[in-house]
C-alpha cells in the first residue's frame, strides 16, 4: 500500500509550493492545491507542480448550478488531476454532471461537511441533526450520483465506509495528539484516521509549518 498522506500546499507562492513539496517528496503520497494557490497561478501553476512527479490533488471545492460546475470540470480535464473535489451540498444533477465533465482517470470527490464545522455551526445554516448524519446523508448522495468518494472528517470515515465499501475516503482535519487545531473543529490523529478507513489523508500545516517539513512528514508516517 502506497503512502496515503498528500500534504496540502497551501501558498500563493510559487517558488514556496516548489520547495516544500521537494523537501517532502519522499515521504508523501502526493501534493494537493487549493484556492489559495490556483488562484494565484492558475492551470500553468498546476503544470509547474505536476514536474516534480507526485500525483496531484486539485481542490478547488467546486459549488455552483450544474452547467457552470459541469463546464469549470471540463476546463479543468486537460490537467488530469489525479484527484479533484466539488461541493456534495451541489445536489445531485451538479454531482452527476461534474463526474460526467471530469478527465476520466480523475477520481471526482464530493465535500460533504468541512473539518471547520462543529453541530453549532451545521445548526446555524438550518440543519438540524448531527454532523455525523449530515455526512453520511451527503455521502449516501455523492453515491448516488456516481461519484468516487467523499471529503469527511476522521470522526464520520468510519461508518461513511462501512455504507460505501467501495467508496474513495479523504480526510483533512489530521493532527498529532499534542498538535495545534487552529480553526479544525473534527480532528483526529493520522492513526485514527487510517484505522477507522481513510483511503487519504489530507495534512498541510503540521507538516508545512514545522520547522523541519521533512522530519514532521516522517514523523506522521512512523506513527502509521
Ligand atoms: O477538501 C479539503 O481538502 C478539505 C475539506 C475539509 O472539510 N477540511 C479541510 O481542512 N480541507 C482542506 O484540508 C487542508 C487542511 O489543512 P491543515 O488544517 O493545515 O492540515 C486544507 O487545505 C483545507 O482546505
Amino acid at each position: 500500500m502506497g503512502n496515503r498522506i498528500f500534504v496540502a500546499i497551501d501558498t500563493p507562492d510559487l517558488e514556496r509550493a516548489r520547495l516544500l513539496a521537494q523537501r517532502v517528496r519522499h515521504h508523501v503520497g502526493g501534493i494537493k492545491l487549493g484556492l489559495e494557490f490556483f488562484c494565484a497561478h492558475g492551470p500553468a501553476g498546476v503544470r509547474a507542480m505536476e514536474e516534480i512527479g507526485l500525483p496531484v490533488f486539485l481542490d478547488l471545492k467546486l459549488h455552483d448550478i450544474p452547467n457552470t460546475v459541469a463546464k469549470a470540470v471540463q476546463s479543468l480535464a486537460p490537467l488530469a488531476p489525479a484527484v479533484l473535489t466539488v461541493h456534495a451540498s451541489g445536489g445531485r444533477a451538479m454531482l452527476e454532471d461534474a463526474k460526467a465533465a471530469a478527465h476520466p482517470s480523475t477520481k471526482v470527490v464530493a465535500v460533504t461537511m468541512l473539518t471547520s464545522l462543529d453541530d453549532g455551526d451545521l445548526a446555524a445554516t438550518g440543519v438540524s441533526g448531527s454532523a455525523h448524519d449530515h455526512v453520511l446523508r451527503l455521502s449516501d448522495l455523492a453515491r448516488e450520483a456516481g461519484l468516487d468518494g467523499i471529503v469527511c472528517s476522521g470522526a464520520e470515515v468510519k461508518s461513511a465506509h462501512q455504507a460505501w465499501p467501495k467508496g474513495y475516503f479523504v480526510v483533512p482535519g489530521v493532527r498529532l495528539a499534542d498538535g495545534a487545531v487552529g480553526d479544525q473543529k473534527r480532528v483526529v490523529t493520522p492513526r485514527a484516521a487510517i484505522d477507522a478507513g481513510a483511503s487519504m489523508l489530507v495534512i498541510g500545516r503540521p507538516i508545512t509549518q514545522a520547522e523541519d517539513p521533512d522530519a514532521a512528514a516522517r514523523a506522521i508516517v512512523a506513527t502509521l
